[in-house]
């Protein structure tokens, strides 16, 4: 009989959780780490994630670590579940644990401040490991859903397609269904970017604007990101597909995601403050959409939807004057 696929999972958050509960499900033997030594003895003794995942019963073949070493040790894929704006921190301290052959798979959707690369770069840029051993899941995800495993598609990307078949045999159950693709700017700008369309949906929603500003939002918010990623050197294609257009469908229509419920409590007249104060999970937008847009300047690339996001998040302009203001700009034909 052959030995068991080995997974770690970094992060205990919701999606580190639910993904590590698909790997299992797969049959992996899954390691979680854990920041706090209270949460690991919640997934260890009552098998669930009272923090993250309250009421869902995790896999007998997932257990949790506060060990960060532990959690490594001989991990055929080491998956990277936290914050887009902590990895590089985090992974320079694991980075001497990391099992010599590992594959590193990001499931992050951000952008970082400052450096504007994507997640695969950061992991590549901090651990020197080749972009063939560097994955990425990304799609329609909302962790609570793959958690009561309800289905979903998903897609793991890799630019050697053998890894990624690698990563796609080791989560593909009877719930969750992952695609391979091998254009990792595509998919990973497609997962980045439509939480920052999520929070001008969400935005909208909560002005009370109606679903033809949210179709609206959304085409125009899968064009400026099809443009970006072109200008990155992605596969137009991708955008179609479940990173690119599934992805943003499920957040822009979910009240479970938090990028979309922190723009509707913007758009209903909450402060960013008091906006902050209610989220309790990591709304990758908020940070990601100046990422975005740094990003996008310096490629020479539109992207007006981002700027006025970054307008409402960042620098206090009122949703109404810059809804005013996307309106307002020159007419064009549709495809630019
Ligand atoms: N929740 C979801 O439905 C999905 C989330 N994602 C992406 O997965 C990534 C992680 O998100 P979630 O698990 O949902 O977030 P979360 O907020 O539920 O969990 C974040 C995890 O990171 C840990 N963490 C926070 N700050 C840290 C630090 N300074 N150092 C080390 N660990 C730290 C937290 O303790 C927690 O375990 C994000 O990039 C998100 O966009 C992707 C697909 C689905
Ligand atoms: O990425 C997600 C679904 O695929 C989760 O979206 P939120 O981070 O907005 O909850």
């Amino acid at each position: 009989m052959s030995k068991p696929v080995k997974a770690a999972v970094f992060g205990t958050g919701s999606w580190g959780t639910a993904f590590g509960m698909v790997l299992a499900d797969a049959g992996c033997e899954v390691t979680l780490w854990a920041r706090r030594a209270e949460l690991v003895d919640a997934v260890n003794s009552t098998r669930t994630n009272p923090d993250y995942l309250p009421g869902i019963e995790l896999p007998r073949n997932l257990r949790a670590t506060a060990d960060p070493a532990e959690a490594a040790r001989d991990a055929d894929f080491t998956v990277l579940a936290v914050p887009s704006q902590t990895l590089r921190g985090n992974l320079a301290e694991w980075l001497p644990l990391l099992a010599p052959d590992t594959v590193l798979v990001s499931l992050m959707k951000g952008v970082e401040l400052g450096s504007a690369m994507r997640m695969s770069e950061v992991v590549e840029d901090v651990t020197k490991v080749g972009a063939d051993r560097i994955a990425v899941v990304t799609g329609p995800n909302l962790a609570r859903e793959v958690a009561t495993r309800m289905p979903a598609a998903a897609v793991v990307a890799c630019t050697d397609e053998e890894v990624a078949r690698r990563l796609q045999r080791a989560c593909h159950t009877t719930y969750f269904r992952p695609y391979t693709n091998t254009d990792v700017v595509g998919c990973e700008l497609g997962g980045a970017v439509k939480n920052v369309i999520g929070l001008a949906v969400g935005i909208a929603d909560g002005m009370g604007l109606g679903d033809n500003a949210k179709g609206s939002l959304i085409t125009r918010g899968l064009a400026e990101t099809t443009r970006l990623g072109m200008a990155l050197g992605a596969d137009p294609l991708t955008f179609s597909g479940l990173a690119g257009l599934g992805d943003l469908v499920a957040t822009c229509s979910s009240p479970l995601s938090r990028n979309h419920t922190f723009g509707t409590n913007l758009g209903k007249g909450m402060t960013l403050e008091e906006t902050i104060a209610v989220t309790k999970q990591t709304a990758e937008g908020v940070k990601s959409c100046e990422s975005v847009l740094d990003l996008a300047r310096r490629h020479g690339v539109e992207m007006p939807i981002a700027e006025t996001v970054v307008g409402i998040v960042h620098e206090g302009k009122s949703p109404v004057t810059a809804l005013k203001e996307l309106m307002s700009r020159s007419a064009k034909p549709e495809r630019r």
